[in-house]
């Protein structure tokens, strides 16, 4: 079985590459925004002719939410137009589409988990340019799995948990907000998942959630990671209502995970569960 994972150096994508050695019988083709530039339909034709893939994973995106505020072409150009082209190669060549979209599809309305039918509205460029990635694939293949999930944090790369550990190794004063619910989702969970996913080859296509279990304010979030590093005390952590921002956030994003979890018959780690682990590991 071949695979081919674009956007590879972004956290997913690395969390991929870090677990895919437990898999030694599927060949993986990790490609990055330099050596398989999504928005090229010429280079994806090309890639897609010259390589059989049975799944695409695609990882590829537009993911600074703050900046697609002022980014908006881009945004959409990545998120949205890139993965029509991506989908219609896949649908082209019988190749499966694994496609990641986000809880920000979602405007925070709602005051209990969101099911995969909920109403979307997103409230912000990024979850917009989302959200049509999305209606790319729905209404241009059959064979597609989207996995919506939230707030991914791992060792690689830019995001909230490295910022986190950042300032505290600074020392710099931590002012964090309290406005916003979602859930942590440690991206090795995700991409052990997929990984899954693809070894049982599964044709169980369709709309999902997977964030990890558990809800958290981003302020629960930063205090974990710093009383589990034993930072609280070198480190001034203050909950603030609100922490000024370009681009509008859902104010609740927490997905239910029942259809993941009956469908494939898994069960999804607790946030605090897996944040914990995480640390132990890195440390
Ligand atoms: N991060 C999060 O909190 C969440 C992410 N998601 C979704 O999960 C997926 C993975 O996100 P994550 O790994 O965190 O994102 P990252 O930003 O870490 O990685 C995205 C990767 O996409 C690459 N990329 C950007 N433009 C192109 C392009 N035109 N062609 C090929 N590659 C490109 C980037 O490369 P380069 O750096 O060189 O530009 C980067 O390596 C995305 O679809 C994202 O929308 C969903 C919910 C939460
Ligand atoms: C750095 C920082 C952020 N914040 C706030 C700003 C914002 O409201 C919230 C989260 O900040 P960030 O900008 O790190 O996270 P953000 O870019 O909003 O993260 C999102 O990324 C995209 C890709 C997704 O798909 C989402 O699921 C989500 O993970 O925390 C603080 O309150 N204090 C701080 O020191």
């Amino acid at each position: 079985m071949r695979v081919l994972v674009t956007g590879a150096n972004g956290q997913l994508g690395k969390c991929l590459q870090k677990h895919s050695g437990n898999f030694p019988e599927i060949e993986f083709l990790f490609e990055t925004s330099q050596t398989l530039n999504i928005t090229s339909e010429e280079a994806l034709a090309n890639f897609f002719n010259q390589y059989q893939f049975d799944f695409c994973v695609n990882c590829a995106a537009y993911t600074n939410v703050e900046a697609a505020e002022s980014k908006k072409g881009l945004a959409f150009q990545v998120n949205s137009e890139a993965v029509k082209s991506l989908a219609e190669q896949c649908k082209t060549l019988g190749t499966k589409l694994i496609h990641i979209s986000t809880d920000y599809v979602f405007d925070g309305l709602k005051f209990s988990p969101y099911v995969e039918s909920d109403a979307v509205n997103p409230i912000n460029i990024y979850g917009a340019s989302k959200l049509q990635g999305e209606a790319m694939i729905s209404e241009h293949m059959d064979r597609f799995f989207i996995f919506r999930t939230s707030w991914l944090y791992s060792e690689f790369g830019h995001n909230f948990f490295n910022t986190i550990l950042k300032k505290a190794e600074d020392r710099a004063d931590l002012n964090i907000t309290t406005e916003q619910i979602g859930t942590p989702t440690n991206a090795n969970d995700l991409a052990i998942f997929i990984l899954n996913l693809i070894n049982v080859k599964s044709d169980a296509f369709g709309l999902y959630h997977y964030s990890n279990q558990g809800e958290a304010s981003w302020y629960d979030f930063a205090r974990l990671i710093l009383e589990e590093k034993q930072l609280e005390y070198q480190v001034n952590l203050k909950a603030t209502f609100s922490y000024p921002t370009k681009a509008k956030r859902p104010k609740f994003s927490v997905l239910d995970k029942s259809k993941i979890e009956n469908t494939f018959k898994i069960k999804v780690p607790h946030w605090r569960e897996s944040l914990v682990g995480l640390l132990k590991k890195v440390e």
